[in-house]
C-alpha cells in the first residue's frame, strides 16, 4: 500500500516571534524541520514525503539542505493562508490510493513507534490520530467564572494524523471554517469517526521560545 506524509511548515510562527521562521531555527546541529523529516525517513524508506513551505521560503530551504548535505528525498508544495489551505496544497500532490499522514513540521520529537502505530491502524480504521492524556487539572470558562471539568473526558491531540487518501481528499473538498484546527476536525465534519491511538509525550509542537528550549533539552 502506497504511503505519503504531508509535512506542513507553511505558517508564520508569530508566537515564536523570531525573524527566522521557526521551522528553520537550529536545534542541535540542524534546523527543526530536518529533524522532523529524518524521523519519517527512519520509519519508512519508501514513504513519499511532501513538505509544505511558503513559496518565498523555498529557495532558502534548498540552500539549507545543501549546507547540511541533507539527503532525505522530498517534494515541495506551496504554503496557504491557513493550515487547512497548506494541507490542501500538499494533498494535491498525492496521486492514487493509499494512506496519507499529515504532520506539523515543528513536531520533531514524534517517535517512530507512534508513526508506525498510526499508519498500521489507519489500514483498517481509515482515520487515526495520536493523543495523550491531560496531566493537569482543567477548568472550563463560563459566563460567570469557571468550573473544574473531568480531565478524564479530554485528550490532547498530536500529529501525524493518518487517513485513507480518498477519505482525506473528500474531506478537504469541504468549505473552510475556522473550526478546522486539525485534520481530524475536517474529516469529522463529514460525519466520519476518528480512531484515537496512543501518542508520545515528547511529541511537542514547537510554538514558543520556551518549547525550543525544551526541544534542545530533549535532543
Ligand atoms: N498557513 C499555515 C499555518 C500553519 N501551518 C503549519 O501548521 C503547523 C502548526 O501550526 P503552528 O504551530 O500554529 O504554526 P504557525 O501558524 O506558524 O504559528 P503561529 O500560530 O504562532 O503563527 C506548523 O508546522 C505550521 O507551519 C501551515 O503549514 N500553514
Ligand atoms: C494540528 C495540531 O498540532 C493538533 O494539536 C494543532 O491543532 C495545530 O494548531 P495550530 O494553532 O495550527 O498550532
Amino acid at each position: 500500500m502506497k504511503k505519503y506524509v504531508i509535512i506542513v511548515a507553511g505558517g508564520k510562527g508569530l508566537r515564536m516571534g523570531s525573524d527566522l521562521p521557526k521551522q528553520f531555527l537550529p536545534m542541535g546541529d540542524k534546523p527543526v524541520l530536518m529533524h522532523t523529516l529524518e524521523v519519517f525517513r527512519r520509519y519508512d524508506e519508501t514513504l513519499q514525503i511532501i513538505v509544505v513551505l511558503p513559496r518565498e521560503q523555498q529557495d532558502f530551504w534548498k540552500q539549507l539542505c545543501q549546507k547540511h548535505s541533507f539527503a532525505v528525498e522530498h517534494t515541495l508544495a506551496d504554503g496557504g493562508e491557513t493550515r487547512f489551505h497548506s494541507v490542501k496544497n500538499g494533498l494535491a500532490l498525492v496521486q492514487g490510493p493509499g494512506l496519507v499522514g499529515v504532520h506539523d513540521g515543528v513536531r520533531p520529537f514524534v517517535s517512530v513507534e507512534v508513526i508506525r502505530r498510526c499508519y498500521d491502524l489507519a489500514k483498517v480504521q481509515k482515520a487515526v490520530i495520536p493523543v495523550v492524556d491531560v496531566v493537569e487539572t482543567l477548568r472550563h470558562l463560563t459566563d460567570t467564572g469557571s468550573e473544574t471539568v473531568s480531565r478524564n473526558d479530554y485528550k490532547l491531540v498530536q500529529t501525524p494524523q493518518v487517513f485513507d487518501v480518498e477519505l482525506l481528499k473528500q474531506a478537504y473538498a469541504q468549505e473552510f471554517t475556522p473550526f478546522f484546527t486539525d485534520d481530524a476536525s475536517v474529516v469529522e465534519a463529514m460525519g466520519m469517526p476518528v480512531y484515537l491511538a496512543e501518542g508520545n509525550r515528547e511529541n511537542i509542537k514547537i510554538t514558543t521560545p520556551f518549547d525550543l528550549k525544551v526541544g534542545s533539552a530533549l535532543l
